[in-house]
C-alpha cells in the first residue's frame, strides 16, 4: 500500500521581503516518488520545500497536500498535514543538550502535543525505547541510543536527524541539501539511505542536491531551477549535459561576452 503525500502547486509564486523568490512554479508530486531538486545557489530551491512543508505561504497562486490548501485549512488539520511531512536539514538542527534518544522522541512532539512530549523525553515508556532504538538501528546507529549529541560525529548527526523524521511517520520527506557537511562516501550512503526508506514505506521524498552525480545515480525524476522558475522537470534518463550547463550558466557581466 502506498501511503505517500502527494504535492500539487498551481501558478505559485513566493516574495519574501519585497524579492521575488518563485515565479509561476505548476508542478504536481505523486505519492511515493522520489525527486531530487537541483539548481545554483538562489535557485530557491530550500524556499520550494518551505512552501511545501507549510513554512512559507505562496504570495501568488496554490499549493495542496493530499487535496488540503493549508491557507484555508483549520488549525487542526494543519497539525495533521505538518505532522506528515518530515524534513531532515543540512544542519540537522538537533538538541546539542539531548542524547540521541531524546533528539529521535522530538519527532513526535508535532503529534503528542506539549505535555505528552515533555513526559516521553524524560520518561520514555518502554515502547518508546523500544521505537527509537529501532530507527536508530535502521539508520545504522542503534548503538549510539544514549550517546550526548555533542559526542557525535557530523555523519552520526546526520543519520540521527534522519531517525528523528522516521520517528515522526511522516507519509513524506523533504530534506535540503542533507550531504552538504559531509565526505563523498557518506553523502552517496546518506542519500542511497533516504531513497531506500522512502521505497520501503511508499513516501514520498523530495531532497534538493547540489551534487549532480548522486541526483543523477539516486534519483528517477529531477527539477531543475534556476531564477525562482522550473527550468525542467524530467526523468532522470532525459537529462543531457546541456541541460545542467544551461542550469548552471553564469549570469553574463557587463562587459563580458
Ligand atoms: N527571508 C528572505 N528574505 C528575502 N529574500 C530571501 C529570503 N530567503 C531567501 N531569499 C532569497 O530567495 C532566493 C532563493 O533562496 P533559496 O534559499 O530558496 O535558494 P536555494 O536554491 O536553496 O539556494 P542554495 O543552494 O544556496 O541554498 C535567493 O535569492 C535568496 O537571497
Amino acid at each position: 500500500m502506498n501511503l505517500g503525500t502527494r504535492f500539487e502547486l498551481a501558478g505559485v509564486g513566493l516574495e519574501l521581503g519585497g524579492n521575488p523568490v518563485l515565479e509561476g512554479l505548476d508542478l504536481v508530486v505523486e505519492p511515493g516518488e522520489c525527486v531530487a531538486l537541483v539548481g545554483p545557489s538562489g535557485a530557491g530551491k530550500t524556499s520550494l520545500l518551505q512552501i511545501l512543508s507549510t513554512g512559507h505561504a505562496p504570495t501568488r497562486g496554490r499549493v495542496t497536500i493530499d487535496g488540503i490548501d493549508p491557507a484555508t485549512a483549520s488549525a487542526e488539520v494543519l497539525r495533521e498535514l505538518r505532522s506528515n511531512v518530515g524534513s531532515v536539514h543540512q544542519h540537522h538542527a538537533l538538541v546539542p543538550e539531548l542524547r540521541a534518544l531524546q533528539n529521535v522522541l522530538v519527532g513526535r512532539f508535532g503529534r503528542q502535543g506539549t505535555l505528552a512530549g515533555l513526559r516521553s523525553l524524560y520518561l520514555p515508556r518502554r515502547r518508546e525505547l523500544r521505537e527509537v532504538h529501532a530507527v536508530l538501528d535502521r539508520v545504522g546507529i542503534g548503538e549510539l541510543l544514549y550517546r550526548p549529541t555533542t559526542q557525535l560525529s557530523g555523519g552520526e548527526r546526520q543519520r540521527v536527524a534522519i531517525a528523528r523524521a522516521l520517528y515522526q511517520a511522516p507519509r513524506a520527506l523533504l530534506a535540503d541539501e542533507p550531504v552538504a557537511s559531509v565526505d563523498p562516501a557518506r553523502a552517496r550512503d546518506t542519500i542511497a539511505l533516504l531513497v531506500e526508506l522512502a521505497r520501503e514505506r511508499g513516501m514520498t521524498l523530495l531532497v534538493s542536491l547540489h551534487d549532480l552525480r548522486l541526483a543523477l545515480d539516486h534519483f528517477p525524476r529531477l527539477i531543475g531551477l534556476r531564477n525562482g522558475r522550473v527550468e525542467f522537470d524530467l526523468a532522470t534518463d532525459e537529462v543531457g549535459p546541456s541541460r545542467f550547463d544551461d542550469l548552471y550558466r553564469l549570469p553574463r557581466t557587463a562587459g563580458g561576452t
